[in-house]
């Protein structure tokens, strides 16, 4: 009889790590093309005329094709009929297509003598034809983004089952949250080296996509060789080939009340972070009378402060357990934090002030570490593996509607609240009250959610509150 080799590279730790950093490295990239222009809200206002509703709505725009042609339920498709190396290549080409359209359509290139911008041009005139093309590029870059999303959750599944599979997504979220840090760092920065130009980051960002493309190419010769493997073990095992995804999986993954419990609060918690994310700089300039930079370096300590923690939690979360309290917890710290900023009488250049941000600010990191690290890698405890591709499409799904309708929503309630004569009698500084109220009321309905999943595994045991790593 031939001897059974069980060894396979996911069982050497050093391959399994390297996956992971490179399909982390290209999600690094992304995130920072993702919040390219959040810093550079008040210059786009100022050189480009985009007042807060424009900017909400391209804001929202990344998101669009996902929500509303339902791109992210055919990636899921994809993604559990073509696999990981396919997908994940095609969703690198999207964001590169997206990202291009998106620069061309803020560069000067894009101007007033041009066919497509005449046409533009001819209708919704307070939307300028910039701020068009920009949203149409967003929206082909975010179909991109998701489904690159969907696609690393499922690598990082594949290679860390019944190992340190939290610690991994951690660690994934970890280094994109320092491609958002990054960026809100470098993006004034190359902004403002000469005459201020919002043109030189977006394209600093379209360069380092393509750095992103490769990490992944590099991903799938190991993909390739790990899909040899297991087949080869399947074989010696005699193990029968895993059934693929069927139309029907769909219906059981919509009647699972856990999972659709699980992707509202996804949607609700995450409608507090990034739609806030893209006006938190403007937030910090109008509520302490902070310059750009300064504002911009503020609000960095957010994704710095979840990029440390996120990691540490999923280690704890793959040998103690406990996720759906921290998903609880998260969500109570998400509601602090917007709290804060709704109703604290900030003075500016006081200096409690400031320390009334930064406590804030690094509250928000806390929470943003505490659900993303206990959300993910809880998916793979409620659903089956065949349709795991589809799960995470769907909670993307459901998520994105969120993450586009929300930036829309904050927009309009700052163009309701501030309107021109209050603003002009204010010297332009906006009321942000009404526009935190809203995020913070997404904190409680996503705690209410949170308590409900608990008490829901406790009656059904889903194992939310076990360890992932078996010993
Ligand atoms: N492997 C990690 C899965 C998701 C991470 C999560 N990202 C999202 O939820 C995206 N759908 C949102 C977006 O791209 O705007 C995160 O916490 O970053």
């Amino acid at each position: 009889m031939n001897k059974i080799s069980h060894e396979t590279m996911r069982e050497s730790s050093v391959l399994r790590w390297s996956a992971l950093i490179l399909v982390a490295l290209t999600m690094f990239f992304a995130y920072m093309f993702v919040d390219v222009l959040s810093p550079l809200q008040t210059l786009l206002e100022q050189q480009k005329g985009w007042t807060p509703e424009v900017y909400g709505t391209f804001a929202s725009s990344e998101y669009f094709l996902n929500v509303f042609v339902f791109f992210l339920f055919f990636a899921g498709i994809i993604l559990d009929k073509m696999g990981i190396r396919f997908t994940g290549l095609l969703s690198c080409i999207i964001m590169l297509i997206g990202a291009g359209i998106k620069l061309y359509a803020i560069s000067d290139w894009f101007g007033a003598d041009n066919a497509l911008y005449d046409l533009l041009n001819s209708f919704a005139v307070s939307f300028p034809p910039a701020a068009k093309l920009a949203s149409v590029g967003f929206a082909i870059f975010g179909c991109g983004i998701e489904m690159a999303g969907i696609t690393v959750s499922k690598t990082i599944v594949k290679w860390f089952t019944g190992k340190e599979m939290a610690l991994a997504m951690g660690l994934e979220m970890a280094i994109a949250r320092l491609g958002v840090a990054v960026v809100f760092w470098i993006s004034p920065y190359f902004a403002n080296l000469g005459t201020p130009d919002v043109v030189r980051p977006v394209a600093v960002c379209c360069l380092l996509l393509c750095i992103g493309f490769l990490t992944f190419f590099v991903y799938t010769l190991m993909d390739k060789k790990l899909d040899s493997q297991d087949s080869t073990l399947s074989k010696e095992l005699d193990e029968e080939p895993e059934e693929g995804f069927k139309m029907s999986d769909l219906g059981k993954l919509l009647t699972n009340k856990v999972y659709i419990i699980t992707a509202l609060l996804c949607v609700l918690y995450y409608a507090a972070i990034f739609p806030f994310q893209k006006f938190a700089t403007s937030m910090l300039e109008n509520r302490l009378g902070l310059s750009t930079t300064d504002a911009s370096q503020l609000f960095s300590w957010f994704p710095i402060g979840a990029m440390i923690l996120t990691p540490l939690l999923g280690w704890f979360l793959d040998k103690k357990g406990k996720g759906a309290t921290m998903l609880i917890f998260g969500s109570i710290l998400v509601f602090v934090c917007h709290m804060t900023f709704a109703i604290y009488p900030f003075v500016e250049g006081d200096s409690n002030s400031l320390l009334v941000a930064y406590s804030a600010i690094i509250v928000l990191g806390v929470s943003f570490s505490l659900v993303p690290a206990a959300l993910w890698p809880s998916i793979p405890h409620l659903v089956d593996k065949t349709y795991l591709g589809s799960a995470y499409s769907i909670v993307f799904l459901i998520q994105n509607f969120g993450l586009w309708l929300f930036p829309i929503i904050i927009g309009v309630v700052l163009d309701k609240s501030n309107p021109a004569e209050v603003l002009i009698a204010n010297n332009g500084v906006y009321n942000y009250t009404p526009a935190m109220l809203v995020f913070a009321s997404c904190g409680i309905f996503a705690c209410i959610l949170g308590l409900w999943l608990k008490a829901e595994d406790k009656k059904h045991g889903y194992g939310l509150e076990e360890p992932n790593v078996k010993s």
